[in-house]
């Protein structure tokens, strides 16, 4: 694990003790833009580039949330046919993410690289932060395009509509300031959550933030006793940001980050909720628990110096769920 100083790879933990035991996320610095940004986009700072077949491929790590998002998106948008995909290994050690096959990575069939540091130092030379996953890759220009999973969202959700004729629309105009709204919640409490009680270095730091976590859990809960879904009757880009983080709980988030108050299975929306996104078609295929469990067991030594990867729970998201009983209408289309 380690990060970018003027190009450099410096291999190094988070820096807790500057933040006096608080994990504190780094904003994503790549932010360019693939379509029109007034589609629910960038903050207008970012370069915009045409939405073309095979000109971007997206670089994820299967165990990673905020890659998860942007592959559901991809799935769902049908837009595998024209953004390729590669994972890194799960385990990310001294040289951060790396594309090892023998350590069950993809490769990396566009660059070649062997690192994913990489990426970052021939987008900039002096590339000076972390190195995260998920990127989206510009192989006309050589470069990252962005390195952020909600902008993400955003560009797979209507950049590429009229290449796919796909016009399923995620984060519709009228339902905006809803999802903008809880959206906020959930990164904040839930999604970033977890890292911050599971990052901490203080008691008292990862108290104050295992408390915020579920009492946030308790207001989804809430509102999805009330809800099919968290803008209510459609599916939106808030269920897949929200899903990405309930899917891995149980198994890691729990145990690993000890975010154990509840486990999802003890909210019976939350547990019957993960589940119908869970089955809704083409998710299921995007979930590697394999992945999830080796990444965060085997890679942060700092919370898990065995590196033992436990066996447990276990976990059939393949259960029936209840959610029928309130009434849902599937995706939104575009006007
Ligand atoms: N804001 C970014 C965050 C991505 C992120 O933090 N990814 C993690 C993996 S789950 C990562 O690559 N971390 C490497 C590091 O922090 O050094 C996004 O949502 O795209």
């Amino acid at each position: 694990m380690g990060l970018l100083v003027n190009g450099e790879w410096v291999d190094q933990w988070y820096d807790t003790k500057k933040h006096g035991g608080e994990f504190v996320r780094e904003s994503a610095q790549l932010r360019d833009w693939v379509g029109h940004q007034a589609n629910g986009g960038g903050d207008g700072g970012g370069e915009s580039y045409p939405a073309e077949k095979d000109r971007y491929h997206l670089y994820v790590s299967l165990a990673c949330p905020w890659a998860h998002r942007t592959l559901i998106m991809r799935k769902l948008k049908g837009l595998e046919e024209l953004i390729g995909v590669s994972h890194v290994s799960p385990l990310m050690l001294d040289s951060g993410w790396t594309y090892d096959q023998s350590e069950d990575a993809s490769g990396d069939p566009v660059n070649h690289v062997d690192y994913h540091y990489q990426l970052y130092t021939m987008t900039d030379p002096a590339y000076t932060g972390r190195v995260t996953v998920p990127v989206l890759w510009d192989k006309q220009r050589s470069a990252i395009i962005n390195n952020e999973s909600a902008d993400l969202l955003r560009m797979f959700n209507r950049s590429f509509d009229q290449l796919t004729g796909n016009d399923l629309d995620f984060y519709p105009e009228d339902l905006r300031s809803v999802i903008d709204e809880v959206n906020d919640d959930v990164y904040e409490h839930i999604n970033n959550g977890v890292y911050k009680s599971g990052f901490a270095t203080e008691q008292g730091v990862y108290e104050k933030h295992v408390h915020a976590l579920f009492e946030a859990l308790e207001r989804v809960e809430k509102r999805l006793g009330e809800h099919r879904y968290l803008a209510g009757e459609w599916l939106t880009e808030a269920d897949i940001r929200l899903f990405t983080t309930l899917i891995r709980f149980d198994a890691v988030y729990y145990g690993h980050f000890k975010c154990n108050l509840k486990r999802i299975e003890e909210f019976p929306n939350l547990a019957n909720y993960v589940r119908e996104l869970y089955q809704w078609p083409g998710i299921a295929e995007t979930v590697n628990m394999d992945h999830i469990k080796r990444h965060y067991y085997y890679s942060h030594d700092t919370i898990n110096p065995t590196r033992i990867v436990p066996a447990g729970p276990l976990l059939d998201f393949n259960q029936p769920h209840d959610r029928d009983r309130l009434p849902g209408q599937g995706v939104r289309r575009h006007v």
